[in-house]
């Protein structure tokens, strides 16, 4: 059967991973979890006092952004791939609320968006992969074959993204994650290189009155219809 590359992109916390995740384990592709990748820019640039103050030092990013290696590796207890930055396991790291604060400018520079979309493009060379993102269906992959973009209110996506760091027993405030998603969707939108777009061809799903296994089911239903077509 002929493998394709599924692009699933969307506004800040809507559930984009949840479904990309679920499908890939399901039909055996490989899951990249793009905004992975611009959170573990964010977190080596803080750590390496890139970001400081609301400021970013683009010349020293720039000189080091050839030593930033991502990678994902599977974790075997959850049956989900962490995401490892030079070879350092930093998965819980990437998820605070200060890297969240700090990504979206960082996800603005172009060099930043080159070496990852190279990255990227790299890991889906072979198909059989589902990528979640903002640019996956516009930049990353252009052609593929099943293109999604998912949307929910702010207020609702705001709510999943509260329950999930109250979940992981972590300090959050309901009105700090809105403020941030409806920042994090503006930046995204608004930035020069590949602003968060539907493509043309993206099927538009919006989950706001959705279950994860409703959204998982449609996603299915999506996968079995285009993979039909194609073989
Ligand atoms: N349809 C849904 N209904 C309720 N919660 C959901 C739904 N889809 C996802 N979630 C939860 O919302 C949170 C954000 O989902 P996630 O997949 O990380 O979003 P994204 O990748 O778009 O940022 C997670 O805690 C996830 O379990
Ligand atoms: N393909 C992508 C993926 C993420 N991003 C940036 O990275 C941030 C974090 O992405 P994410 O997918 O982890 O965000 P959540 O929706 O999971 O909170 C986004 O808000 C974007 O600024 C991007 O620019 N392009």
């Amino acid at each position: 059967m002929k493998k394709i590359t599924i692009a699933i992109d969307g506004f800040s916390s809507c559930g984009k991973s949840t479904m990309a995740k679920d499908l890939a384990r399901e039909i055996g592709y490989i899951y990249i979890d793009s905004g992975a990748m611009y959170r573990a820019v964010t977190l080596y640039s803080i750590e390496n006092g890139i970001f400081q103050n609301d400021r970013i030092d683009t010349e020293k990013l720039k000189n080091l952004i050839k030593d930033i290696h991502i990678s994902f590796r599977l974790n075997p207890e959850t049956g989900r791939p962490d995401t490892y930055l030079n070879g350092v396991n930093v998965e819980n790291k990437i998820r605070t609320m200060e890297v969240s604060s700090c990504v979206s400018p960082i996800a603005t520079l172009d060099f930043v968006r080159e070496a990852m979309v190279a990255q990227q493009q790299e890991m889906g060379k072979a198909k059989g992969i589902v990528m979640d993102g903002r640019d996956i269906g516009t930049t990353v992959f252009p052609n593929a074959e099943l293109k999604i973009f998912v949307t929910a209110t702010p207020e609702i996506r705001a709510q999943r993204r509260y329950d999930e760091l109250k979940a992981k027993g972590e300090e959050a405030s309901f009105d700090e994650i809105l403020e941030n998603v409806k920042q994090r969707d503006y930046i995204d939108q608004n930035r020069e290189v590949s602003p968060l777009r539907k493509a043309s061809d993206a099927l538009l799903l919006d989950n706001s009155d959705l279950t994860i296994s409703q959204q998982k089911e449609w996603l299915a239903e999506q996968f079995e219809r285009v993979i039909k077509e194609k073989n």
